[in-house]
């Protein structure tokens, strides 16, 4: 009998399905790998299982035992403890302090050197590969990315759950850290505890796991062996059969490329999530950057735009150094950058659309007073390209659907045209018809020469509006896609390759 069964659970956010019919069957003394592109629902069936998210509808069984798990601590009752992809660390505490929080008991007095004693056993089980200043002492605040997420991971070690969840519990590691992990984990393994791990790199997956459960747009279409089947096979369950749609309705490569000017150089960028990134892009074209969420993307837009400067590499606009060090720089050279992370890059709230519509012009054409008026006569043809559908240019922008917002911020970057424009995902929780707007002038603007990078954590996005993809994973680019290799299998492909 199974531990662990998931039968058809589903989640609902707002418009969004999460999650259609997760199945799932976890055995003792096995590793169990969950794959699927972004979005297809993993996090939200691991969720589910750690009583983080509570299901809409299905069953959760435990030994052949129904259950209901309303919240994590429950969850840990049943025995099952889990790591998160968001870390959920306390920054100011401790290692140790961080490792035990959520065993100790709430509010009583805590014995410091049992705690330290407790959580040194974790600590040990990574000896030699935590790297310079991890102790059981230090802060957390303190901590590299990589020695971060070993915390996390020892967290979860120290719950001594027969059931743990691993939720992408490697993409900071390096190579060194992530063998020791996999030692333990085969060693759990051993003793018959049952593990549920999200991979971003296939060839973990294969080194690791037993079988495989593939999610497919919520949906879960297959659990494998691992030994009876293969890499390729995966991936064409993961891609079903909408492939065909995808491949054909890639947009045709810029005319005349060749002959267009290069517009952005960028040499062997590296800064923090990301390492020797290399392109040209030349004017009228898109570049697609693709792979799992969270694979150095959105770095380094941050980076091109000067919000979080690179620590080495060249970047080049028209011929001439970009030294981007801050954004104020890069806009005035003609860089401009969209973010679907409104509430931190977007809108400024509560403020009226007219002013959500102008700083950048503002900036740009130094005006410290302008008559609205004229104003509004420079914002409107940019709106209008965008049908956004607004009352007023007084009226509150959060007044606006999501989508609208977004093209009141879009439209700012378009009263002065920029020569370079980066999307950092930019249609993250905007509506269809929106979406729809937006890549009409997206392909517009690259059709009259604008020179576009688009990260998008949609995958179709990508392959129907981008002239070429660099996939990324661990912060490095595995391949680029051009012509006719741009297909879901290959980007697929890419995206769990090792950079
Ligand atoms: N709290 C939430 N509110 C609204 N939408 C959500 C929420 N959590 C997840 N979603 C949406 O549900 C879908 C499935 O998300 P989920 O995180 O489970 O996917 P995933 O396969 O784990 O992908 P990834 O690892 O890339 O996040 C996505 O479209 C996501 O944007």
């Amino acid at each position: 009998m199974a531990r662990l069964v998931a039968k058809a659970v589903s989640k609902t956010y707002g418009a969004t399905k999460a999650l259609r019919r997760g199945d799932l069957e976890v055995e003792a003394g096995e590793v169990h790998v969950l794959i699927g592109s972004n979005g297809s629902g993993k996090s939200t069936l691991c969720k589910i299982v750690a009583g983080s998210v509570r299901p809409d509808s299905g069953e959760l069984l435990l030994d052949g035992k129904p259950v209901t798990i309303n919240d994590p601590q429950e969850a840990k009752t049943y025995g099952i403890g889990i790591f998160y992809q968001e870390l959920s660390l306390a920054a100011h505490r401790t290692v140790a302090e961080n490792i035990l929080l959520s065993n100790l008991p709430g509010g009583v007095f805590v014995d410091r050197k049992q705690l330290v004693a407790t959580a040194s056993r974790y600590i040990a089980l990574f000896d030699g590969v935590t790297g310079e200043g991890f102790s059981a002492g230090a802060t957390v605040e303190a901590l590299r990315p990589d020695q971060r997420q070993l915390v996390e991971i020892m967290k979860a070690l120290s719950t001594e759950a027969p059931i743990l969840i691993f939720d992408e519990p490697t993409s900071a590691l390096d190579r060194a850290q992530v063998d020791r992990f996999f030692d333990i984990l085969r060693r759990l393994k051993a003793e018959g505890r049952s593990i549920v791990f999200i991979s971003h790199r296939m060839d973990e997956i294969f080194a690791l796991g037993d079988r495989v459960t593939v999610i497919r747009d919520g949906e879960t279409v297959a659990t494998k062996r691992i030994d009876e089947t293969d890499a390729a096979e995966v991936i064409r369950l993961m891609v079903g059969g909408e492939s065909a749609g995808m491949e054909t309705a890639a947009r045709a490569p810029a005319a005349n490329k060749a002959a267009a000017q290069t517009v952005l150089s960028v040499g062997n960028l590296s800064g923090v999530g990301f390492h020797n990134v290399s392109f040209d892009l030349a004017a009228g074209e898109i570049l697609g950057l693709g792979g799992l969420h969270g694979q150095g993307q959105s770095a380094v837009l941050r980076a091109l735009f000067g919000a979080s400067p690179p620590s080495s590499g060249s970047v080049s606009l028209k011929g001439e150094p970009l030294d981007a060090n801050s954004p104020r720089a890069t806009i005035k050279r003609g860089v401009a950058y969209v973010s679907g992370d409104r509430r931190r890059d977007g809108v400024i709230a509560g403020r009226p659309i007219l002013e959500n519509v102008t700083p950048i012009h503002a900036l740009k054409q130094r005006l410290a007073l302008a008559a609205p008026s004229s104003l509004r006569d420079r914002a409107k043809p940019a709106l209008e390209a965008l049908r956004t559908k607004f009352a007023g240019f007084g009226h509150p922008i959060s007044s606006l659907s999501g989508g609208n917002q977004q093209k009141i911020v879009i439209a700012r970057w378009l009263i002065d045209r920029p020569d370079v424009l980066l999307l950092d995902d930019p249609t993250k929780g905007i509506d269809l018809s929106a979406k729809t707007d937006l890549f009409q002038l997206i392909r517009k603007l690259a059709a009259e020469g604008m020179a576009i990078v688009l990260y998008s954590s949609e995958d179709a996005e990508l392959l129907g509006n981008a002239d070429r993809i660099l996939v990324f994973n661990g912060g490095g680019v595995t391949r680029e896609l051009t012509g006719a290799d741009r297909t879901a299998f290959n980007l697929y492909q890419a995206a769990y390759e090792a950079a």
